[in-house]
């Protein structure tokens, strides 16, 4: 289709099952925290594709890694055969994963696959027939993971029968008032002495930092109380870093301000700095359970290998979890001085690169969805990207490339600011948004 934009062609021929739209982004290329459109607009990516283009667009690093496995491709999966690209980035996770005893890394593709694959090898090993996890959570958008998930975007998908989906303890909107968390863990505590019997329970899903529902950091300390609870019932421990995990947040990994270490860790998204790779680390009694158990044909693909180590490897070099902290805090440093003026940003909140700008009615502190879907419209025509979240779609979310400059954040923190305004000032009319759904 000559002479047709890159958007229509783009609904003239991609499913709309996999899209999740905001506004008629349709990138021609990237460069390193910008993305390109077809008529040569550079824009800003505060999101980096929701936080899976970690080194940005092009880093040569990605570039080099890439291509030198592609040179001597090494066959195309770990299902059948092993390849050395894989080996060692399985041995990387591992030293680079605190832990105890005997453990085995599973590579994927994508988050989804991960937890899926959790959610399914965990109460299988420990025979264990209940899970738990926060509502508000997303785990996935397979059928598997969404069924120990909590987004209200799944609302009517199947959950698992044995799942128990608690509250994700949210200082700025607290359960039962209690800010600290604590009247939280009681409730899970009393739960597991009630309608779900602890030694029933397989795991616990958590999210160091609650992402799609509402980039939500917990309260100091309920974490580290809430492993302490699980491990007295022998409950295992299940991390979710997909998104704000490998340095995002300021060290390495995310849980790592939260004082516990625990029995699996999930990554993905910034693992493969782009390209589709995932990875579960968990004890060998879980995760040799047996074989044939979880495995799709281009799992530990050495191109994906090669990526994900060489981010791993970028993280160290460029001491991307101390340049997370610093620019992190300059960016929400920024933004925290212009809301002074700008009564319906409710919150803002985050750690390192993981930043979440609650927006709400400034009379109810209601929740303002309509003014987050019109603000993330209005910041691309502005120049820059970036989406929301949360279970009332009124986060916005930023989890930009971790090579993020200082300048960039300033300009991203006033793109920002301005998009709200603007927003709020009526500059973005119902008419321009109804196209996309959003969620
Ligand atoms: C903490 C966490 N765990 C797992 C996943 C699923 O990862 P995949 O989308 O790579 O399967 C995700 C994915 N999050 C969604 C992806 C769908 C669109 C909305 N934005 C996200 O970041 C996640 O944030």
């Amino acid at each position: 289709m000559t002479g047709a934009s890159l958007y229509s062609r783009d609904e003239a021929a991609l499913s709309a099952l996999q899209k999740l739209r905001f506004f008629p982004l349709a990138v021609a290329r990237g460069e390193g925290c910008y993305l390109i459109e077809e008529d040569g607009r550079r824009l800003l990516d505060l999101s980096a594709s929701w936080g899976a283009a970690s080194l940005g667009h092009g880093h040569p690093a990605l570039r080099d890694a890439i291509d030198g496995a592609l040179a001597v491709q090494a066959g195309a999966s770990i299902l059948s055969g092993t390849n050395a690209i894989a080996v060692e980035l399985a041995e990387t996770l591992l030293r680079l994963t605190p832990g105890d005893g005997d453990r085995r890394v599973w590579l994927g593709h994508s988050g989804s696959d991960a937890n899926e694959t959790v959610a399914r090898v965990v109460p299988a090993a420990t025979k264990r027939p209940r899970m738990m996890a926060f509502s508000g959570a997303y785990h996935g958008g397979t059928q598997g993971s969404m069924a120990v998930s909590g987004h209200s975007a799944q609302d009517g998908v199947a959950k698992e029968d044995g799942l128990t989906l608690v509250p994700y303890p949210d200082p700025f909107r607290p359960f039962n008032g209690d800010a600290s968390g604590q009247a939280l863990l009681d409730y899970i505590e009393h739960l597991l002495e009630t309608s779900c019997p602890g030694e029933e329970v397989a795991c616990f899903f958590m999210e160091p930092i609650q992402a799609d529902g509402g980039l939500i950091v917990p309260p100091p300390g309920f974490l580290g109380g809430l492993a302490k609870l699980c491990a007295r019932y022998g409950i295992l421990t299940v991390c979710d870093e997909v998104k704000v995990g490998l340095a995002r947040t300021g060290s390495l990994h995310c849980y790592m301000h939260e004082g516990f270490t625990p029995d699996i860790l999930v990554l993905g998204k910034g693992l493969g700095g782009g390209l589709p790779v995932s990875a579960v680390i968990g004890p060998a009694w879980v995760m040799d359970h047996a074989p044939a158990f979880s495995m799709q044909t281009l799992h530990g693909n050495p191109v994906c290998a090669a990526a994900a180590l060489a981010v791993l490897k970028t993280i160290g070099t460029e001491h991307l979890s101390h340049a997370a902290r610093v620019t992190g805090d300059a960016l929400q440093g920024h933004i925290l001085t212009g809301a002074q003026s700008v009564p319906e940003i409710g919150d803002v909140r985050g750690r390192g690169l993981a930043v979440g700008v609650e927006l709400v009615d400034p009379s109810t502190n209601a929740p303002d969805a309509d003014l987050a879907r019109k603000t993330v419209y209005r910041a691309w025509q502005l120049g820059a990207v970036f989406y929301y979240v949360g279970m009332q779609s009124n986060v916005l979310e930023l989890t930009p490339p971790l090579t993020l400059t200082a300048q960039q954040a300033e300009e991203g923190a006033a793109l920002l600011l301005t998009a709200v305004q603007d927003a709020c000032a009526g500059l973005v009319s119902d008419a321009d948004v109804a196209p996309f759904a959003g969620w």
